[in-house]
């Protein structure tokens, strides 16, 4: 029989009903419940694009993909998928706890992120690997730290850009600009010298690189509404200032540090930077997520291979 192998995929996690929403927020939160009107807003968001997000089932089949790829390429090992999520259950200690009862000894671990931060990739594996030791220590978790640069997830997105080209009037084409986004964190993160933001420039230039695109430019989006500085410049504001200084005439929005339509890219996207394309007369385009695209999840195999291999 050929041994198990657990398969850990992380990721953020979304309300499964608009009752959640209260208690996934103030699980973001901290444990501090949100007021009534930042309660309001963020339902009314979730309204905005239809209620709930598409997340949890994306996640679902993304991991489900991920498995049975990583099965399909290698006959060495069997690999059962265990879903953790950060801000609502099945939690990634639940994942971890129920590995352990399988009496899964080796695990290897993603985050259903490409780029690294202490406050994302980091804090995810490192509440597996937590719940590991508290557990016993009989799982051993191996961490795909960050993935932001596999060469078939830019492939994924160099595809996906001149997609977006092909479907634009010559007159845009000549006057398009490729917006490459992340969501922000709080500056501060910077100052123990985290790579998050170098990451996302330099996916930002291997999908230059790669695509026909000539015109690149880096965003931030979805920042948080606290006083203390945020990366930026957010993508709405760095629409405008685009527009006023180069006069573009089409906008790409590829939120690549998200892989699927989630409340961040239906609403902050879709709805935000698509009001304010529409005000300065510009096109907006954004091609479709990475959701389970054989290229994306070959890309998240790769990553998992090499970090085994290492
Ligand atoms: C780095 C990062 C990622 C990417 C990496 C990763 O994926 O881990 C991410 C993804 C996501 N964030 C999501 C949702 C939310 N994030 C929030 C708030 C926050 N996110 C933060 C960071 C991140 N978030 C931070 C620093 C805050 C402020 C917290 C505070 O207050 O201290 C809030 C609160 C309200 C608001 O601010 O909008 C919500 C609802 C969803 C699910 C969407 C859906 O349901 O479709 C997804 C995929
Ligand atoms: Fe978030």
């Amino acid at each position: 029989m050929k041994e198990v192998r657990g398969l850990l995929v992380m990721a953020y996690g979304t309300p499964y009903k608009e009752e959640d929403i209260e208690r996934y927020y103030t699980h973001i939160r901290h444990g501090r419940k949100p007021s009534q009107e930042h309660l309001d807003d963020l339902t009314e968001r979730y309204r905005a694009i239809g209620g709930i997000s598409p997340l949890a089932k994306m996640t679902e089949a993304q991991a489900h993909a991920l498995c049975a790829r990583l099965n399909e390429v290698q006959d060495e090992v069997e690999y059962k998928v265990f879903i953790g999520l950060k801000h609502i259950e099945p939690f990634v200690e639940d994942a971890v706890e129920a590995m352990v009862k399988e009496g899964i000894t080796e695990a290897v671990s993603i985050v259903l992120a490409p780029h690294f931060s202490t406050f994302s990739i980091k804090s995810y594996n490192g509440r597996a690997k937590e719940a590991a030791e508290k557990l016993g220590g009989t799982l051993n978790i191996t961490s795909v730290e960050a993935w932001y640069d596999e060469p078939k997830f830019i492939e994924f997105w160099k595809d996906a850009v001149n997609g977006e080209l092909a479907k634009m009037t010559e007159e845009e084409r000549a006057n398009a600009c490729l917006i490459v986004s992340n969501h922000s964190l709080p500056e501060k993160i910077k100052l123990a010298g985290d790579p998050y933001e170098e990451q996302l420039v330099e996916t930002a230039r291997l999908i230059e690189e790669a695509s026909d695109i000539v015109n690149v430019e880096v965003g931030w989006q979805s920042a948080g509404q606290t006083p203390e500085p945020w990366l930026g410049p957010d993508v709405q504001d760095l629409t405008k200032e685009l527009f006023e200084q180069k006069g573009y005439k089409a906008f790409i929005y590829t939120p690549v540090g998200f892989v699927t339509e989630h409340l961040e890219v239906l609403y902050d996207n879709d709805i935000e930077c698509k009001v304010v394309c529409d005000e300065i007369g510009a096109s907006y385009y954004r091609p479709t997520m990475p959701n389970t695209h054989p290229l994306f999840i070959d890309a998240m195999v790769d990553a998992i291979n090499k970090k085994l291999a290492e």
